[in-house]
């Protein structure tokens, strides 16, 4: 679970709370206290999600997109600050264990090559420990030349 907190800003047009990011895991339930979350359409656009009081939204994961080979894939979101309030929002994360290998399930990849190379969590600490995720996001890195 991740608690995050986002103060008023004085400048919310030259800054954000959270930068463009999909998250590792399979699902993520999050709760919002206020309007905040955008995510990114098929076209590149952002869209604000409403805000619906006590509304549980759901994002799929990297993992997700992994293992159905590219059918589902990951929500792309981002987070507006606001300069009359703070904001809190509560994110319940859910992976597969740590150690686990993840690619795709032979049953969606067919006859093709599979769309994603193989990868556990370990690999995606060492990715973000040593790059800048905002520049490319861990699953392109999986992404084959031929999906
Ligand atoms: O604050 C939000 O609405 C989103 C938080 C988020 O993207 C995350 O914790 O990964
Ligand atoms: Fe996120």
């Amino acid at each position: 679970m991740a608690v995050n907190c986002y103060p008023a800003c004085p400048e919310p047009e030259i800054t954000l709370g959270m930068p463009p990011h999909s998250d590792f895991g399979s699902l993520t339930i999050l709760l919002q206290s206020s309007q905040g979350l955008q995510i990114m359409d098929s076209n590149k656009n952002w869209i604000s999600v409403p805000y619906i009081e006590g509304a549980l939204i759901v994002q799929l994961g990297d993992q997700v997109e992994v293992m159905s080979n590219g059918i589902y894939k990951s929500v792309i979101h981002r987070v507006t600050v606001n300069k009359d309030y703070k904001r809190l929002s509560f994110a319940s994360l859910h992976s597969l264990p740590l150690h686990k290998r993840i690619s795709p399930a032979p049953e969606l990849v067919g006859n093709n090559a599979p769309a994603y190379g193989e990868f556990s969590f370990n690999d995606f600490l060492d990715y973000i420990s040593s790059n800048d995720c905002v520049q490319q996001r861990f699953i392109d890195t999986l992404k084959k030349s031929n999906s």
